[in-house]
């Protein structure tokens, strides 16, 4: 056993077309084998360094070759460091491919966000080629030769394709087999984890990969359209098993086995500050949880690997199991972390160099897989002696190590050990019919093998490619470029219907939520093409529009058949040169403009641009989300709306996009984060999937995506308090407005601030505790109590209502007491806050931050129960509006024109909060001033009066009525004050 670091490289894309649009900014160098990266927000900072094995720049400095591969450009300045195809492939894929022939396991694995560059990497477009093309290349070609070489040597090569989505495994060779629930992943004593069932495809050249390889993305592509932007979110793996056969120097049949497995991780998800906390389906529905897990077991391995003893949590996802042996165990594992070039991406590319940072530090131990047959065939027969002996008597031992194998319980509870051991015991069960399958079949001949399944597979050769060239069709879009353009239908009968399968024979069959039995037809009148909707509602736009007529189909015309399928349209005759490309941005994004939101890219901040990618990721999610619940009768309508960091009652952060869910029945509303949206979306899609083929789909409430928790608390609204008297030692006693996330005023609450001595006690006036400058207050001990008396006016829905802030550095809020029933809940709350001594951080806290306290309460469901149907209520919101009612459903409470009008009077009432702070300051000085002058006065006058009385007196006694002697003296008097 040889002890392997894990090889890390970084590579950085060109700039696309997006962020050429927004003059987007370079943040990303690299020199040799490192990487930096600079902070937008600090220009003036050293950038951040990193070092990897390789670092490699593909952002600029490359030309066409004349066939389309992009190679160095000589004659740019960067020329000469740009990275191309060939030179990653001969630098990371030539090493898996020496270890396969070695008889080594290898696993690369490409890892960075959505559209940094995973796929361009692992399989490339078109003749820029990527690893696993050119690694399946070269395995044939290097067969090829031994074999014209005449060694004696027999080669068996097997192609598998599998995707994990939402914690599933789907075999992409053979998507059917892994219906409802997808593939199990078990685990094997000796080879580790796999998933069960999963098709592994004899191939014996390079084509036959190819081919498979069209089929198992044509397969993703097909669930992918079905449902919306499922691509980016899924793991591809794709894996190799490489068998040599030979005699060894016994004359033993031997054969040396390596399996590579090439992982397209899925983008890695931008955080949001608002997450899925405290959602119930979190964990059922955690669709980055292999990422996350996987993420949580790079860092395990890496204390590891710095000689900490931690467990490795390689059971907490799916991915992590199947990935076990490639980072824990026996496998030489690449890294390939791709990172965008802008500077919008900031967070992610650092994030992602972080990541590949963790990986680099761990260690794997590789071995030779190397065993004559009749061995194995031994020792898998004595495998299932022990494991039928040990599941005969009582079952596992969790104390024996001979039983657990490698599995880590450190640390684990007797729950998790008991759970663990009747997870293994299951496997065990069917390891045992696995090993006698596996038995059988290396008896059998590989050839064999191979003909049996070629003939129950007939790949999907793509026989529409020449015919599309001169054939009027449309053809998909996806977010993921890999997998635009594989689904085709031609249009060219005079009428071509497009429907669900449950219509009238339609021409064109589509899946998915919202596609009517008569959906839309494609007209051909002699070469000139028109749409027109069917006799439904469903929904149909063309370039982002409804279409309620019929309507002429131009060449590249985009058109939206229900909230999932988005297809261009082609007419080759009218194709020309100069057509611009059609991009699943650009479709998604006149959609999104015509439904009312700014998506210009011109003069935007870095916030307005994440805001907007925000929207293109959730306007199609609420579709869907939208027409699932309509087609199941689920009684919620979801509507994006931007909320800005007051309106959430968050102290800092961005605008972001958040969901607002309606019962339309019960007139509840929630706002959910983006996140908790898109976990359950992924459950609602799964139930929408079982209930289109007929199978049990309903989920008890508990586990209902469109079930909210009863007792589910509503952030009511929240109010901004500035702490700016605070730091001049002036109390504060307002009466400030609760806003809603909408930015509307839903009540009134009565905040207090007094400055107080250790024991509570509040200062008055008379005290005199007033700062000039609150730098005094520094060093100084500073006491407070915060008082929250009431709340006025709130809406009647709400019960239980309480308020809560966080003060300062506290990582735990402040809550009232709850109060039911009322419309102005009495809180009387009090609390006292000591900082003794007052820090400078504290004090400049106190200058220029607020608190945001945030009031919350239950909702009470409306009396009125509404006798509609989810279908009934969207119908007729849209027949009021006069469109069709899918299209109607992403109307927006708050449109970002109005939002960001919002966020300019909040910002304008802060501003005048911070001026009336200041006039109230400067009444206070002075008033404070006034006082001293009247005291002033009143102690000039009794000056007055007595220097008066002494001149009387002098005066009296001297020269007696010498006015001339007694103004001077009256002047002397003055001064002397
Ligand atoms: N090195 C490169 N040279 C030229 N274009 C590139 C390069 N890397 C990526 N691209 C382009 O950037 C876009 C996004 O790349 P890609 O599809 O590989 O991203 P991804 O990380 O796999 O995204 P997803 O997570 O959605 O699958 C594609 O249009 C691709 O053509």
């Amino acid at each position: 056993m040889a002890e392997e670091s894990v090889k890390v490289a970084v590579r950085v894309r060109p700039f696309n077309k997006r962020e050429r649009q927004r003059n987007a900014k370079l943040i990303i160098d690299m020199k040799g084998p490192n990487s930096y990266i600079q902070d937008p927000e600090n220009p003036n900072e050293e950038p951040r360094s990193f070092a990897f094995d390789y670092s490699y720049w593909s952002h600029d400095g490359c030309k066409d070759d004349g066939n389309g591969y992009y190679g160095k450009d000589t004659s740019h300045p960067n020329g000469k460091k740009f990275a191309d195809q060939r030179t990653v492939y001969d630098d990371l894929g030539k090493g898996v491919l020496k270890n396969a022939w070695e008889g080594f396991n290898s696993t690369l694995f490409a890892y960075g966000q959505t559209g940094s560059g995973k796929s361009w990497s692992m399989v490339g477009y078109g003749v820029n080629k990527g690893i696993v093309p050119l690694f399946c290349d070269e395995i044939f070609q290097g067969i090829d030769k031994k074999k014209a070489d005449g060694e004696a040597l027999e080669f068996e090569v097997e192609f598998s394709m599998l995707e994990i989505y939402n914690e599933q495994v789907r075999d992409l060779l053979n998507p059917k087999s892994s219906k409802r629930g997808g593939l199990k992943v078990r685990q094997h004593p000796k080879k580790g984890f796999y998933a069960d069932g999963l098709t592994f495809a004899p191939v014996n050249s390079y084509k036959q990969i190819e081919e498979q390889m069209e089929e198992g993305t044509t397969n993703r592509t097909v669930a992918a359209t079905n449902m919306n932007a499922t691509s980016s979110r899924a793991h591809t793996i794709v894996g190799i098993k490489f068998v040599q056969k030979y005699k060894n120097a016994a004359g033993e049949d031997t054969s040396k086995t390596a399996i590579c497995n090439l992982v397209d991780l899925a983008g890695s998800e931008r955080a949001d500050s608002t997450g899925a906390t405290g959602d119930r389906l979190k964990e059922g529905a955690a669709i980055n949880q292999s990422l996350s897990s996987l993420g949580n077991v790079i860092s395990a391995l890496a204390d590891k690997a710095n000689g900490k003893n931690v467990r490795v949590p390689f059971r907490d996802s799916v991915l992590t199991k199947l990935l076990k042996n490639a980072l824990g165990g026996n496998s030489k594992t690449v890294m390939i972390a791709a990172v965008s070039p802008a500077d919008i991406n900031y967070d992610e590319s650092l994030s992602t160099l972080r990541y590949a940072d963790r990986a680099k530090q761990i260690k794997t131990s590789v071995k030779v897989n190397e065993d004559p047959t009749e061995k194995l065939i031994r020792e898998l027969n004595e495998e299932n002696e022990r494991l039928k002996q040990m599941l005969a008597s009582g079952g596992i031992d969790m104390s024996k190590a001979s039983d657990v194998g490698d599995e880590d319980t450190t640390g684990m509870s007797d729950e998790e050990i008991a759970a663990l051991k009747k997870e293994m015991e299951e496997d065990f069960k069917a390891q045992m019919s696995e090993n006698a399958n596996e038995m059988e079949e290396m008896k059998k001949s590989y050839e064999e093998k191979l003909k049996a399944f070629q003939e129950g597979h007939v790949p999907v050769v793509s026989e529409t490619n020449e015919k599309k060239k001169t054939t009027p069709h449309i053809y998909n879009l996806n977010f993921d470029p890999q997998l635009s353009g594989r689904i085709v239908y031609f249009t060219e009968l005079p009428e071509n219907k497009i429907g669900s399968k449950k219509g009238d024979p339609s021409d064109i069959v589509l899946a998915g939520p919202s596609i009517q039995e008569q959906h839309a037809v494609i007209f051909n009148e002699g070469g000139k093409f028109a749409i027109e909707r069917g006799n439904s509602s469903g929904r149909l736009l063309r370039n982002g529009e409804p279409v309620s007529s019929k309507t002429e189909l131009c060449n590249n015309d985009r058109l939206m058949f229900g909230t999932t399928q988005l297809m261009v349209f082609v007419n080759p005759k009218e194709a020309g040169s100069s057509d611009t490309e059609v991009s699943y941005e650009m479709a998604q994004e006149e959609i999104a403009s015509n439904s009312g939101f700014d998506m210009n890219t011109e003069n935007k901040s870095r916030d307005d641009m994440l805001l907007q990618e925000d929207l293109m990721e959730v306007l199609p999610a609420i579709e869907e989300a939208n027409s699932i619940s309509e087609e199941l009768d689920k009684k919620l309508k979801f509507d994006a709306i931007v909320v800005s960091p007051e309106a959430r009652g968050d102290i800092k952060g961005r605008s972001e996009v958040m969901i607002k869910v309606t019962n339309i029945e019960t007139e509840i509303e929630w706002v959910w984060p983006r996140t908790k949206f898109f976990n359950r979306k992924y459950v609602m899609q799964e139930m929408y999937e079982n209930y289109a083929e007929g199978e049990d789909w309903q989920l008890p409430a508990e586990k209902d995506p469109f079930e909210e928790d009863p007792n589910a608390e509503t952030h009511i609204g929240s109010v901004k308090a500035w702490l700016k008297s605070l730091s001049y030692q002036i109390e504060m006693d307002e009466q400030l407005e609760i806003t809603d996330f909408k930015g509307t005023e839903v009540g009134l609450l009565n905040f207090e601030i007094r400055p107080c001595d250790k024991k509570g006690k509040e200062y008055t006036e008379a005290d005199d505790i007033f700062v000039d400058d609150p730098k005094a207050l520094v060093g100084r001990d500073v006491y407070f109590n915060v008082k929250i008396t009431k709340a006025l006016g709130l809406p009647k829905k709400f019960t239980d209502v309480y308020a809560k802030f966080l003060m300062y550095v506290d990582d735990e809020p402040t809550c009232t007491k709850k109060i039911a029933d009322t419309t102005n809940p009495e809180f009387n709350f009090k609390k006292q806050f000591s900082f003794a001594p007052a820090t400078k951080q504290l004090v400049s806290y106190l200058e220029d931050s607020a608190i945001m306290i945030q009031i919350w309460g239950k909702q009470k469901p409306s009396k009125v129960k509404k006798n509609l149907n989810t279908k009934q209520t969207l119908h007729k919101l849209s027949e009021a509006k006069g469109q069709s009612s899918a299209a109607n459903t992403n109307v927006k409470t708050v449109d970002p024109a109005k939002a960001k009008f919002m966020m300019e009077v909040a910002m304008l009432k802060k501003k005048q909060e911070k001026l009336e702070h200041k006039m109230a300051h400067m009444r206070k000085m002075v008033q404070i001033a006034e006082d001293h002058n009247k005291q002033r006065i009143s102690l000039k006058l009794i000056k007055e009066i007595m220097n008066s009385q002494m001149i009387k007196m002098r005066g009296d006694d001297d020269d007696g009525g010498r006015g001339g002697s007694g103004k001077s003296d009256k002047s002397k008097a003055c001064v002397l004050l």
